[in-house]
Order: C-alpha cells, then structure tokens, then sequence
C-alpha cells in the first residue's frame, strides 16, 4: 500500500501543485445561480468535481457547508468525496477535528476507517488539546495510507495570541511544527501542517520539516502564490497552495479559467 506522501508526490507531480477548496456556502451557490438549498449545494459542490476533478490534484471539501443541511448536507459531502475519488483526485475533508484520545478515535474512525461514508484521504485537525492527543488520527492515517494537516500557524488575524504565544523556549506553532516532524520520522510523514499564506514571516521555521504543507489563504484572504517562495524558503517544496472562493466564487462560468491561472500560477513550485 502507498502512504499519503507517495499518493500526493504522484498525483500532484501529474497535474500540478495545487488544492481546489469546495466551500460552498451560500454566496458562493448564488453566484453559480442555484438555490441555497441541498439541491443547489449538490449541483455548485458535484459541479466543481465534474469539471475540475480531472485537472486538479486535490480537493478540500469545507464540511461545515455540508453540516448545515444535516442529515441530507451530509449525504451530499459522502457523494462529494465519492466523485473526488472516481475522478483519482485526493481529498482532503476539513473538519478541522481535536479532542481526548477516546473520541479522536471516534473522529479517525468516522473520517479515516476503511468503510467510513465519509473517508478522506486526509483531514485537518486541531492540536490544542495537545499533539500527543491526536495519536489515533496519526495511527489510523498510517494504517491507510492517509494523512492529516494539523493546525499550526492559521491565516487568520485572530489566530497570532495563541499560535506565537511562547511555550517553554519556543512559540506554540513551532511546537506543534517540531512535534509533527518527530512523529512523521516513524509515522510514513503522514502528518502535514497547516501555514497560511497570509503572513510575511509565519513565525516559526519550516527549515526541518518532512511532510506537506497545506497553505490555505490564497486569493479571497490575501495571499497570493508567488509570495511563497519568500516566505517558506526552503520548505517551499512542501508546500501545497488551496483556494477556495478565489477559484469557485464566480459561478461555473469562470470555473476552469479560474483553475487554469491559479495552476499556471503553481508552475513557480515545481
Ligand atoms: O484548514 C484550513 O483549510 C484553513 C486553515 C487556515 O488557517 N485558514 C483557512 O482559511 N482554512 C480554510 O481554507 C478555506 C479558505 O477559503 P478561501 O479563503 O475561500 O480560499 C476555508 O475552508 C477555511 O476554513
């Protein structure tokens, strides 16, 4: 079985370097023209795949937008993550899930088991209930062949008091950053991190880190990705860009020549 890295190296080295986040929330559905409703989520989120699901590397379906359909937003996230697999894509389900040991193996289970509705290829998950808590995710991805993007400096403003705060001789994001790379050394470098692409420095080295990082920020927040190589430096070949609202937000008309830039713009990455 492959790991998560061999299946991303591959994939990506194929179609280029880049994730196509499926955010569709209802700005997004008006502006493909569709109802906010399940039926316009289905149409604007399966539409994205069909269209893209041959062109782009990785998908990162937003769960939220699914959840606030329940039950039948949910169904609609499993045939989301059913297309993105038919069309040999990888997704990555953002649920952006923590908790203590007994329930992040409920959360493995329910993201990364073998017969799972909702398997993923790869989740995002939180460490702030400490690293070491997200060992059944860590284990269950290995297992599969999946992986996991953990938390460590988010594109968001509001994300800095906590990440930069000082633990022990360094910030909290390097913790979690130093933590990853330790555990990736027997862990298939299954476990990737999460840098926005929002920040002229991210304020923690990257230098020593193994496994993806998933740089979410570009386009609607701010970031753009030839302003990556400045930042990452060397971890820039990790790095793998995501925009959402800056590929989808226009309505299905613009979709492709959308991608089409961004990828052309990804080209810089190898
Ligand atoms: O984990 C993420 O994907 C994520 C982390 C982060 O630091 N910032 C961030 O924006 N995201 C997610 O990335 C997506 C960004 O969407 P756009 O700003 O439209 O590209 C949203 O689904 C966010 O929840």
């Amino acid at each position: 079985m492959s790991t998560y890295a061999e299946r991303l190296n591959a994939v990506t080295s194929k179609r280029g370097r880049l994730c196509v986040g499926i955010d569709p929330m209802p700005s997004v559905v008006e502006a493909w023209g569709l109802p906010n409703s399940v039926a316009g989520l289905e149409a604007c989120a399966r539409g994205i795949v069909e269209e893209l699901g041959g062109l782009v590397a990785v998908f990162k379906p937003q769960s939220a937008f699914f959840e606030a359909f329940g039950s039948r937003g949910v169904a609609v996230l499993e045939r989301v993550l059913a297309d993105i697999r038919q069309a040999g894509a990888l997704s990555i389900l953002d649920v952006k899930r923590g908790d203590i040991g007994s329930s992040m193996a409920g959360y493995a289970s329910a993201f990364l088991g073998d017969d799972a509705p909702l398997r993923a290829d790869a989740i995002t998950v939180s460490p702030y209930l400490g690293v070491g808590a997200l060992r059944p995710a860590i284990d269950a991805a290995v297992a599969g062949g999946q992986g996991l993007y953990v938390l460590a400096r988010t594109s968001n403003p509001e994300g800095a008091p906590i990440q930069l705060a000082t633990s022990g001789s360094a910030t909290v994001a390097q913790h979690v950053v130093d933590e990853a790379a330790r555990i990736n050394l027997r862990a298939d470098r299954a476990v990737g991190l999460v840098v926005g692409g929002t920040h002229s420095d991210v304020g923690c080295s990257l230098e020593s880190f193994n496994a993806s990082i998933l740089v979410p920020g570009i386009g609607a927040q701010g970031g753009s990705i030839a302003g990556l190589a400045d930042v990452f430096g060397p971890a820039l070949a990790h790095v793998l860009p995501t925009a959402s609202r800056d590929v989808i937000g226009a309505g299905a008309a613009e979709l492709s020549s959308r991608a089409h830039r961004l990828l052309d713009e990804a080209r810089v990455l190898g």
